[in-house]
């Protein structure tokens, strides 16, 4: 064991603090109205890590909207449904574009670059509810949250799903221009009805972290013993959330960080400290590419601090 739980708490507490105390916060996303209305002076993070020990700060058990870390779980959930064929509607090629960039698709053949930009997530999304109705489809998907958070409490935000519904045009497009090149199988209503709900889902640091963990843990939830995943599988999704997981911010991360991450524009990140934690963080405020300004400091301040860098301590 490299860390006490001592040292893990004081890391976590003293990060905490140190983060409430910060004034540059970043701006809260706004192009989802109800977005907007959340307040940026709020930071939690919770670690848990390989023994099972949850260090927490800050505002770790309320609820935010996790947004594009959704895309994680969906991508999990699809490839378990239809294997490596998942391929043939997405790459897995950083895009070096915003998250809801469209020019890519043109020169691609609306096969989005990866499954974690949102014409990606929204094909993947489409796959997941082939064969179902929508709402089955979001059953699943939040099911499977509730499960490997082992917490029923985890629900949708209606309004904020509600909100992004009214407001989602460049996501229709992305849709409507993949639609066109016959990526997507469903109606494209319905595929954007359950991409922008199972967007809405809100979860606290706490439980985000605690549904992290297989992917910490070679596809193994130590919480339960069961197996979510192979592990081939687990570290295949950590490479994506590594070289993809913060859109054109993707490099950046690597290089202050080191760990895979997702992020969203709500504002958590969910970190993967293969082997050793399951790392969620929250600060609503975002940086120039819509990732969490203060959540990616918090989590270059705690790996430099644990040594828990893939690339080296
Ligand atoms: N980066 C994000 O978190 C984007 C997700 C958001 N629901 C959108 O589609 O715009």
């Amino acid at each position: 064991m490299s860390h006490t739980a001592a040292e893990l708490e004081q890391a976590v507490r003293e990060i905490a603090e140190e983060m409430r105390a910060r004034t540059d916060r970043g701006t809260v996303a706004d192009y989802i109205p109800e977005l907007a209305q959340v307040d940026a002076r709020q930071f939690g993070l919770v670690v848990i890590d390989a023994e099972g020990r949850v260090a927490a700060g800050g505002d770790a058990d309320t609820p935010f909207s996790i947004q594009s870390i959704s895309k994680v779980f969906t991508l999990t959930l699809a490839l378990g449904m239809v294997g490596d064929r998942l391929w043939r509607r997405v790459g897995r090629e950083p895009s070096g574009s915003p998250f809801n960039s469209i020019v890519q698709l043109e020169r691609e053949r609306g096969i989005p670059r990866n499954p974690f930009i949102n014409a990606g997530a929204i094909a993947v999304t489409d796959v997941i509810l082939s064969g179902h109705q929508p709402r089955e489809a979001l059953g699943e998907i939040l099911r499977f949250l509730q499960f490997l958070a082992q917490d029923p409490s985890i629900v949708i935000d209606e309004a904020v799903a509600a909100s992004e519904q009214r407001t989602g045009f460049r996501n229709a497009a992305l849709a409507n221009y993949m639609k066109s090149f016959g990526v997507l199988d469903n109606p494209v209503v319905y595929t954007l009805g359950v991409y922008f709900h199972h967007c809405a889902i809100a979860m606290s640091c706490r439980q985000l972290a605690a549904a992290g963990r297989f992917l910490a843990h070679s596809g193994v939830n130590p919480a339960t013993g069961l197996s979510v995943i192979s592990a081939e599988r687990a570290r295949r999704i950590n490479a994506i959330m590594l070289t993809c997981g913060h859109y054109d911010g993707s490099g950046d991360f690597a290089y202050r960080v080191g760990l895979p991450g997702k992020s969203g524009v709500g504002g958590g990140i969910l970190a993967v400290a293969p082997g050793k934690a399951s790392i969620a963080v929250w600060s609503p405020g975002l940086d120039a590419a819509g990732n969490s300004h203060l959540g990616r400091i918090a989590l270059e301040a705690l790996t430099r601090r644990m040594g828990w860098s893939i690339f080296g301590v």
